[in-house]
């Protein structure tokens, strides 16, 4: 009896456990965020922002929402990093992606390395937010500009693939995502949207398809 009791107790406690890795070029603020996410949903809080340095590798933080644990991964943004980024497609229900909005002169960088990420195979049926950050500054973007920018951006790119008579790789799934790409604004550093944009994971991170492959394949 004790026995079937624990085993009802611990199907109705259970937890589901979802990966979300947090990608963007360095100095964007996924360091930040990840600590500002600890410190807003965990008792112990986060760093705080003067203790935060480059990464170099990966960071791992998992917080605690109603019937489901939310692992992130913020892995290091600089050039000779990215490549190690690819190891972790495989295994994570959502991507998201950090924009810094403040600096205008590597919007281009960044979205080369969005549109890489955007277009790996392995994470086609992710979903995937584009988070707009620094929304605090002045000086930055607002969503608005970002999405324009990035649509501005990606029209010129597939403008000159046509002229090189490349083939066109971006129809069916892939098209179909950048059409209904969701980006919003956040502050990591004071914590505004923040809670909003976790949301939006823990949401769709229900819905993935990515977690229907895995509930059928066991
Ligand atoms: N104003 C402002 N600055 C921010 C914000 N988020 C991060 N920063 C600053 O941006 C700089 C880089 O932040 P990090 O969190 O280390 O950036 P990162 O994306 O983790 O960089 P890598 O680890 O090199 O990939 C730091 O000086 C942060 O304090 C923000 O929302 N607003
Ligand atoms: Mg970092």
């Amino acid at each position: 009896m004790y026995h079937l009791l624990k085993g009802l107790h611990e199907y109705l406690t259970r937890k589901e456990e979802f990966s979300v890795i947090i990608l963007g070029l360095d100095g964007a603020g996924k360091t930040t965020l990840l600590e500002k996410i600890k410190t807003l949903y965990n008792d112990v809080p986060g760093l705080t922002p003067d203790k935060i340095g480059p990464t170099v590798g990966q960071n791992m933080g998992k917080i605690t929402l109603p019937s489901t644990i939310l692992q992130f991964w913020d892995l290091g943004g600089q050039r000779g990093i990215r490549n190690i980024w690819h190891r972790y497609y495989d295994d994570c229900h959502a991507v998201v992606f950090v924009i810094d909005a403040e600096d205008r002169e590597r919007l281009v960088e960044g979205w080369e390395v969005f549109d890489s990420v955007l277009s790996a195979p392995q994470i086609l049926g992710v979903p995937l937010l584009l988070l707009a950050n620094k929304q605090d500054s002045p000086e930055s973007l607002s969503v608005e500009e970002i999405r324009t920018d990035y649509d501005e951006w990606y029209r010129n790119r597939q403008e000159n693939s046509r002229r090189r008579y490349d083939e066109d790789e971006n129809s069916g799934d892939r098209g179909e995502r950048i059409a209904s790409l969701d980006v919003m604004g956040i502050s990591a550093l004071e914590g505004t949207g923040v809670r909003a944009a976790v949301d939006w994971l823990f949401i769709r991170v229900q819905n993935s398809r990515r977690r229907e492959d895995q509930n059928r394949g066991s």
